[in-house]
């Protein structure tokens, strides 16, 4: 039996656009089905809008500690229509590239419209019938509903109102204190909104190494945004046009509430069960090679959970790609996945927290960190504070980095890349960094570890005096 396409993608965003023009390129004849518009949640109401907002409000915030360097200025009027025109136009500048002619030049088949499978094989759309020796499903997610009693009643924002807004909240309440809740609840408070930001664990940011979370959130307290944690949001109720948010024995009164509290796969439209594709709560399963239970069928991107990053979509649709294009030989490797949240301080991350590796590693694990006081460039930008942490095993092997700090999500590439390659923590002192940057602060870090072993060795310390000893009385 002869099919339409070598391979049929089923959403057009991070994951989708990779693997439909690798797939093209590759000269296979693929398909495109998108419900909206080629991008997906990174470009609309994700990523991109997201860092466009951080920008503006980051400016915001320079502009009110000007005075801190001399610089003195009235306080910041803020046009927050503006700020969110920033935001569209730079979402209309990568969309250009995102465009469905450029995906048809490709000889991508672009079609537009929300199907469902029909059975193993086939994925029907607007009416028409496409077949194909392999799909791959990429729809997504969209943000998870906490059981919040009356918050439909009440109205509530999410990542796909906020960037479209034409006036600020005088005031927002964030249920959920994750990367969403983090740097979009800061960015507001910097446009001058007065927020709340409620975090269900002890901490902000409870996947981070807690040390470094805390560092963002003693930032975010200073600043003047109140963080509620080992809070829950129970109830709403709007009184005299405010709404009230119950969140333990406190009430939170604010004119807006954002809720960030996680994703839910998009997957309910698809008729999965007609095509034999298993779907658990946090996402379609799939095996190492990203094959769903239908062998035909692969899924990558937030669809199937996990890191839920426009990186390890893109990652993840490539391997598909190749597995359902050519040989089904490739595993997905998880083993170095970065990831930054991009509030101010920014924290990085790759690998192991300290926990996970002692639970792993028991005594073999040394900690490495340095700070950002002690790196000029830092203090140069009136940047420091936060640290670099290091996890490495005593042979030098990497386990884990973690960077609080300025430009902590571009710093941390340098780890990424000795762990991908499999390389020692030397490897960050092996190369001269340049005076004055920040990116001493991984050889500074990387350095701990020749200098906590010497610090324990006892011998080599005492082999080396008394070779100095020597010299000396030799001289
Ligand atoms: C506010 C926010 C900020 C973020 N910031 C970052 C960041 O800084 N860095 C980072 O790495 N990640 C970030 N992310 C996460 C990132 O956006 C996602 O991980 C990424 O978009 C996932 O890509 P995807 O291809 O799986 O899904 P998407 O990019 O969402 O694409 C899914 C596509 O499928 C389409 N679709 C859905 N259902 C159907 C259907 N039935 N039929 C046809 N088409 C369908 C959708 O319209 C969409 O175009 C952020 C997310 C949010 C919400
Ligand atoms: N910079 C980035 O890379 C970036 C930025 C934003 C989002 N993202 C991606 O988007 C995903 C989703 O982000 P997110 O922040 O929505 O989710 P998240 O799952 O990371 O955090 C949501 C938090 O809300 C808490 N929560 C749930 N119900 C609650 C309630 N009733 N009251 C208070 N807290 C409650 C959860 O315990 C959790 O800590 C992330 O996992 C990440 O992969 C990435």
């Amino acid at each position: 039996m002869s099919v339409e396409y070598d391979l049929v993608i089923i959403g057009g965003g991070s994951a989708g656009l990779v693997a439909a023009s690798a797939g093209a390129q590759l000269k296979a004849r693929v398909a495109l089905v998108e419900k909206h518009l080629l991008g997906g949640d990174c470009l609309f109401y994700g990523c991109v809008p997201s860092k466009s907002m951080i920008h503006a409000a980051q400016i915001a915030y320079d502009v009110k500690t000007a005075s801190d360097f001399g610089i003195h200025t009235s306080a910041p009027q803020i046009d927050f229509a503006k700020a969110l025109s920033h935001v569209q136009q730079v979402v209309g500048m990568i969309q250009e590239y995102d465009s469905t002619e450029r995906f048809e030049s490709l000889g991508v088949d672009v079609i537009y419209g929300q199907g469902q499978f029909l059975d193993s094989r086939t994925f029907e759309v607007n009416g028409r019938r496409l077949s194909a020796r392999a799909f791959l499903i990429s729809t997504g997610s969209h943000p998870a509903m906490p059981p919040v009693e009356g918050l439909q009643e009440a109205g509530f924002l999410t990542n796909v109102q906020v960037f479209s807004m034409k006036a600020r909240p005088a005031s927002l309440a964030v249920i959920g204190a994750g990367p969403i809740g983090c740097e979009l609840g800061q960015s507001f408070s910097r446009l001058g909104s007065e927020v709340t930001l409620i975090a269900s664990r002890d901490t902000i940011m409870h996947r981070e190494e807690p040390e470094a979370a805390s560092v963002v959130q003693k930032q975010f307290e200073w600043e003047g945004i109140r963080v509620l944690t080992n809070s829950r949001a129970q109830k709403v109720q709007v009184i005299d046009g405010k709404k009230h948010l119950y969140v333990g024995d406190q009430v939170v009164v604010a004119d807006e509430i954002l809720v960030a509290t996680g994703r839910t796969p998009n997957v309910g439209s698809l008729n999965l069960e007609a095509a034999g594709v298993e779907c658990g709560k946090t996402g379609i399963k799939v095996d190492e090679k990203l094959r769903t239970t239908n062998k035909r069928i692969y899924a990558a991107g937030d669809v199937i959970g996990g890191y839920q990053f426009t990186h390890v979509a893109g990652y993840e649709a490539a391997v598909a790609m190749q597995n359902a294009l050519i040989f089904p030989t490739k595993k997905a490797d998880y083993r170095v996945i970065p990831w930054a949240t991009f509030t101010n301080p920014e924290l990085a991350r790759v690998g192991l927290t300290e926990q996970q590796a002692r639970d792993r590693y028991g005594d073999d694990v040394y900690i490495l960190k340095h700070e950002f006081a002690e790196v000029d460039r830092a203090l140069a930008e009136a940047a420091g504070y936060g640290f670099a942490k290091f996890i490495t095993r005593s042979n030098g092997e990497i386990l884990g980095a973690h960077i609080v700090g300025p430009h902590a999500g571009e710093l941390i590439h340098e780890v990424v890349l000795a762990m991908s390659h499999k390389m020692k923590i030397d490897t960050l002192k092996s190369f001269i960094h340049i005076y004055p940057t920040l990116s001493e602060i991984n050889s500074k870090a990387a350095l701990q570890l020749t200098k906590q072993k010497y610090a324990k060795n006892e011998f080599l310390q005492t082999v080396l005096r008394k070779f100095f000893n020597f010299r000396r009385s030799i001289a």
